[in-house]
Formats: C-alpha cells, structure tokens, sequence
C-alpha cells in the first residue's frame, strides 16, 4: 500500500467493516462456550498469560486483523521503529526508547550511530552518583546525608516514574532498599502542590531533581525556581549545587539555569516524553530511592518484551495482539473509551500513566501524510483498581455503554494476609472479584433467569445485565521491578501498533501548544495589569470578565513566597 493511501481503503479494512455484521449476530455467551476457540485466544510469554478470549471476535475476526496488520506493513513499521528510521516525520525523529533498556552489548543504530554505549554511560553515572547519595558519600551543603528526593517534572517527565514509584513501594526487596527514603514527586504548577511535597521535608536533607526534557516546559521551571528559592533561603545559594541535579536533553539551559553540568543526567531527542521512563527521567529518581539494582529488573522487564514484540510472530505477540484488539474495538465495534482495571493497589498510577502514553500518542485527527482520516483512532483511557471501582463507576460498564476492559490481576501478592479462620485470603478475596467481573460482564444475566429467581416483574428490566461486553484478562506472576517493566513495554508497544495500523504518527504532540501559547498571552497580560496597571486588551468577553474579576479579587495576594510555604 502506498504510503498516502488511508488503510480505510484497503480490502483488509473493509472485509473487516463487513465482518462487522457477522459479530453482530454472535453473543459472548456463545462464544465463551466454544472450547477450542477459548484455547486459541490465549497466549503466553516469560511468565505472563494473556487471555482475550472474551473479545467480541471469532477466528475469523482474529485472522481478518492479521490482514489488517499486513495491509498496513505493520511489521514493517515495527523494523523501521527499533532501526532507528525517522519515524516520528513531523519532529525529523527516531523513536528508540527499546534503546534505553536493551542490555550492554545489544546495537541498536540511530543516524548511523550505535546509541547503546550512550545508554550505558548515562546508567553506569546513575549508578554511581545514587550510590553515593544513598550510602552517605554525596552530602548536602551542612554536610548531611541526603535521604529525600523531591522530583519535579510533569507529562512524561512524571507520570511513567510515579506509576513505578507507586507500584515498587510495597514490593517487599524495593521496601528494604528504600529504608530511611522518602521520593516524592512535585508536578502541578499549583502552589498546593509546592506546599504539599516540601511539607514535611528539610532543604538540609533533600535532593532536588528537575526532570524535563525540553527544560522549558513552564510549570516545571517555575516549581525548580520555587525549590531553589527553598534551598537557597535555608543554606544560601551555594548550596543548589549540593541539592540540586537535572534530567535534560538541553544540557545548556541546565546550565544556565545554575546546575552544575557535571549534575546533569543527559538523554536524547529520539526518547518521547512519554516514553521515557526508562532514561534517566526514571531511573535517576527511581535509583536513589530504590538502588541501581532494583531499577535494572525493571528494565530487563520492559526489554524482555521489546524482544518478544521485535520477534514473535503475530498470533504469538501480545502486544500486537493487544493493539490490533483496540482497532477493533475503536474503529469496527464504535467502542470509543477503554478501562484499565489493575486488580492490584500496587498499580494505582497505571491507567493516569498508559492514559498519557495513549491518548497523547494516539490522539489525533489527520494521518501521518496529514490527511483527515474518515474513521475514528485513539482510545479514552480511564482506570482505577480493582475493588475500588467496582464501587464507583461499574455500574455504567455492566449496565450503560459498552467500555472494553483490560482487566489485570497478579497471581502472588506483594503484601499477602490470611487471617485464621477467614474463608479465604485478603488477596483471594482480591482475586475472587478480578476473576468474576469478565465473566459478569460477558454473559450477563437474562429475563428468564431472574423470573426463575422470583424476582418481581416490575423489576426484571432493571435487573436484566444484556452481558456481551468485551474484555481481557491479563495475569501476571507477581509484581516485582521485572514484571512492572514487562507490563510497561507491553501497553508502550500496543499503543505503537494502533498508531501504526491507524497510519498516524504515535510520537508528536502538536495538540498541547495552542493552549500553552494562549497561556503565554495570558501570562503577559495578568503582569501588564497587576505591575503597571494595564487594562485587559485582546481577548474575548468571557475571558475579559474571567480575568477582571481575578485580578481585583486578588490585587492582596502576598508576593513573598516562601513565608507562603509550611514552615518546617
Ligand atoms: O519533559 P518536558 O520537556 O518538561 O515536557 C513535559 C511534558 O510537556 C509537554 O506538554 C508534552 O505534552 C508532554 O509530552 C511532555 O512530557
């Protein structure tokens, strides 16, 4: 197919818009009884058992979405990706984050260039500079020990590293390395957020990290200012040397902005904000809090799926599986949102994170030749952990509209409790749910069953669960560094293969300037107005009157920052 060619218009696509008709007529109930199509619809690799067999698909459907994969060269698009081709056009980028976690000796070519050796010495400066911190060696400016880390950084430079950070915490080897630490993650420009995350701490005993790859994004330097004021105000300027270090690819405005350059910790442009946890975006913050040693599982994790993704053949791929399942749903089955359901506290930070990752990546409106595409692409992603959610917004899933769900369990808990005399353990209980909720939403509960349970007439329709409701299963092992790096890469390469089947480009995000160029006009016209007076020009009725009526209501806003923060 033709590079400008929309994959709409491929007879994979619309085989599949026809089969559409032919699932119509099909009910998961029907489906889940066919034995050897369940058995078909599982696949498993290095510990990890994926079971899609409660998707609204036969093996016809699972056969016309490998034609689908064929039309749009899709492995084609996955060899261009880990050779390092510009792939990411609109940026003249390559997309190489399988780089940042590919073991020492692996080649892995961007503009000619091995970026392997890069990787490893930017690891290999991590290791030792959270060493030193960790062991003592590294002192803050009074000559004490630093044992708490505040990371600043927002996006991409953020939420894959609190998804970790949440996910380690109670992983009982990650518990015994971080004894004594504390991390913690400052994001929001809000000053809520500043109070929130120095509450608590003292500038003598905390290392700053400002993460940002651009080091321009605003909301980030504004919190790193707001933190070298914090320091310097309690041990003088000279300290944000001791306390302060950075996670960049523009060394120089690290520079300029007073950390030391021999402080910085580097990656690189062919590294998406949202694809970086693996760079010194996590792993910087991630080793002081938890060692070096904890932090390379979770790598080995994420690059053990990179080679599966790279290798296995289709019906074998899970994350191509996953992403082709995702096309359907999005573009055949007109199913526009998706849950992510982690069975597991541990994963609280997981959907906020693949949220980003794929509403971002694939959010988007023309293809990568900039054509208007004439079918829906992107997914909205919403999650929260299972029990939590059954709670909450359940209801709308059994009953409402229709949300495929990924639902994800873990087979060993990090945290087991089996009280004596319970029926079962607190992590059975746990499971019980994670195993029921597919097979609920499966195959329902019908009018006949509920007259033979005698309920009254006047209810039926609103006790009637129509079922027929996609979703996946996912069970992983446990949940150690390397299987919170596996689970990752899996959901960072599905997002790739619905970009690439799409035909959009995965890896801009041209949708998030107009409103941070906006914000800069606003910005202006906020400091023309309370320093020299000015009247509010250039913008619309309900803006004006917005803004006129915040600024007078808050002309008596003290300036002086710091005695604005808790005091310690
Ligand atoms: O890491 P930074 O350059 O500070 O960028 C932080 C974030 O801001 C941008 O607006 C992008 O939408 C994100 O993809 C990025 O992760």
């Amino acid at each position: 197919m033709a590079s400008s060619t929309l994959i709409s218009e491929s007879e994979a696509w619309k085989n599949l818009k026809a089969h559409v008709g032919d699932i119509d007529k099909t009910h998961l109930r029907d489906l889940m009884s066919d034995a050897a199509r369940c058995k078909s619809l599982m696949v498993e690799y290095d510990g990890l058992l994926l079971d899609y067999s409660r998707q609204r698909a036969t093996l016809d459907t699972i056969g016309k979405l490998f034609k689908l994969a064929e039309a749009a060269n899709l492995k084609e698009k996955i060899n261009r990706m880990f050779n390092g081709e510009h792939i990411n056009s609109t940026e003249n980028r390559a997309v190489l984050h399988v780089a940042l976690r590919a073991s020492r000796d692996a080649t892995i070519q961007s503009n000619g260039k091995n970026v392997v050796p890069d990787v490893w010495k930017v690891l290999d400066k991590i290791q030792e500079f959270s060493e030193r911190v960790r062991n003592g060696s590294w002192v803050g400016a009074t000559g004490k020990p630093l044992k708490d880390v505040v990371a600043i950084g927002i996006g991409g430079s953020f939420l894959g590293p609190l998804f970790v950070h949440t996910a380690l915490q109670t992983d009982p080897e990650a518990i015994k390395s971080a004894e004594g630490r504390q991390l913690r993650f400052l994001a929001n420009v809000d000053p809520i957020d500043v109070a929130r995350n120095i509450t608590g701490l003292s500038p003598e005993t905390t290392l700053v990290v400002v993460v940002s790859k651009t080091f321009t994004t605003a909301e980030t330097m504004l919190n790193a200012r707001t933190l070298r004021e914090w320091i310097s105000a309690a041990l003088g300027p000279s300290a944000v040397a001791k306390h302060m270090v950075a996670v960049s690819t523009n060394l120089p405005l690290v520079e300029k902005f007073g950390i030391d350059p021999n402080n910085a910790f580097a990656f690189w442009d062919w590294v998406g904000g949202r694809y970086s946890v693996c760079s010194a975006v996590g792993v910087l913050p991630l080793s002081l809090q938890y060692g070096f040693s904890v932090v390379e599982k979770f790598l080995k994790g994420a690059s053990s799926i990179d080679q599966h993704f790279y290798s296995s053949p289709s019906e074998k791929n899970i994350p191509v599986l996953l992403g082709l399942l995702s096309v359907w749903n999005v573009s055949f089955l007109g199913h526009a949102a998706r849950a992510i359901l982690p069975y597991s506290q541990a994963l609280e930070k997981f959907a906020p994170h693949i949220q980003q990752v794929s509403m971002e990546s694939n959010g988007k409106g023309v293809s990568i030749d900039g054509i208007p595409l004439p079918y829906e692409a992107g997914e909205i992603d919403f999650g929260e952990p299972g029990t939590n959610g059954q709670h909450s917004f359940y209801q709308l899933i059994h009953q409402g509209r229709v949300i495929p769900c990924d639902f994800i369990g873990v087979v060993k808990s990090q945290q087991p409790v089996y009280l004596k005399g319970e029926v079962v353990s607190n992590h059975d209980e746990l499971m019980s749910n994670f195993f029921a909720q597919p097979d609920a939403l499966a195959y329902g509960k019908t009018p006949e069953q509920l007259r033979k349970e005698n309920v009254p007439e006047h209810l039926i329709s609103h006790k009637t669960f129509s079922g027929n409701r996609p979703s996946l299963s996912i069970l992983l092992p446990s949940l150690n560094a390397y299987n919170i790096g596996q689970l990752l890469a899996i959901y960072e390469h599905r997002i790739a293969v619905e970009g690439f089947i799409w035909g959009i480009n995965s890896f801009d995000q041209w949708g998030v300037e107009l409103g941070k160029s906006l914000a800069t006009q606003v910005r202006k016209q906020l400091n023309a107005s309370r320093t020299k007076g000015e009247s509010i020009e250039g913008f619309n009725h309900s803006t004006t009157t917005l803004m006129k009526r915040y600024l007078e209501a808050s002309s008596d806003v003290p300036s002086d920052l710091p005695t604005l923060l808790p005091r310690i």
